[in-house]
């Protein structure tokens, strides 16, 4: 199971709600997926006007925990804005901080995105933040109280994939909070290898959204993060510089 504060998940898999050729699509894709969280922005919304067409409408939100974004903003204060606008309108306790540093990368500014989860824990929020790979702010995230810590794997929506595996390990190893890898994926075995390298789960958008056939891709990501994930929990053998037989005929008697 994966926890996150007073929430249990049976799937790994965190899934973005945008960019889907249309809404019959993205409904298939998301059930496929088996996804019990869905994120989206906040901005995009409407979240005071029950009567406007909203992008999420042919879901049953009931099937799923909504993990509202602070996508959009640029400093801590736009971030705790957004958050508390999503908490005034019921959508959720939970928030995923994201504070974007660089419109061009979109990377995370890694000074913001601190100061608002900082005010958003103090408010009493359960605070996923999104965060670059760097290791130590993973533990700075994590001493403050954050609820999960969401490194990065590559840009957001450039489906590189795992660009810094030895950190993510790191930040894995090191964590006591859940570790979900946000953003970058762009192949089912990208996320199997997240799963592989003991992350908790994997969130991501563009690579359903954008692919072919989203709800195709939806099923295989849902297997590559089960896949990964009993990988990880059987663990791997070590890697050896030379072979080693896989039938040794030591101790054998070959007349
Ligand atoms: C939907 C969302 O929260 C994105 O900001 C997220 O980071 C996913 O990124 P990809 O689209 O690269 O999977």
């Amino acid at each position: 199971m994966l926890k996150i504060g007073t929430y249990e998940f049976s799937s790994r898999l965190l899934l973005g709600t945008g960019k889907y050729p249309n809404f019959d699509i993205q409904k298939e894709a998301v059930e496929v997926s088996g996804a019990e969280i869905l994120t989206f922005a906040v901005r995009r919304m409407n979240i005071f006007e029950a009567n406007q067409p909203n992008f999420l409408e042919k879901l049953n939100l009931n099937n799923y925990k909504l993990l509202p974004n602070t996508a959009g903003a640029s400093t801590a204060e736009e971030a705790i804005r957004i958050a508390k606008l999503a908490r005034a309108s019921g959508l959720c306790d939970m928030i995923k901080v994201e504070v974007i540093g660089c419109q061009k990368t979109l990377l995370p500014d890694p000074i913001e995105t601190l100061k608002a989860s900082e005010e958003l824990l103090k408010e009493g929020f359960i605070v996923l933040p999104y965060t670059s790979d760097d290791v130590l702010l993973a533990k700075r995230l994590e001493e403050l109280g954050c609820h999960a810590i969401m490194p990065g794997a590559s840009p957001i929506g450039s489906g590189q994939g795992i660009i810094n595996p030895v950190n993510l390990r790191f930040i894995i190893e090191q964590s006591k909070v859940p570790v979900i890898v946000d953003a970058g994926i762009g192949a089912p075995s990208d996320a199997a290898i997240a799963m592989e390298l003991g992350a908790d789960g994997v969130l991501l958008n563009t690579a359903i959204s954008g692919a072919n056939d989203p709800v195709k891709m939806a099923k295989a990501m849902k297997l590559a993060i089960e896949a990964g994930r009993l990988g990880y929990e059987a663990g791997r053998i070590p890697k050896k510089q030379y072979a080693s037989a896989s039938s040794p005929m030591e101790g054998m008697s070959i007349g």
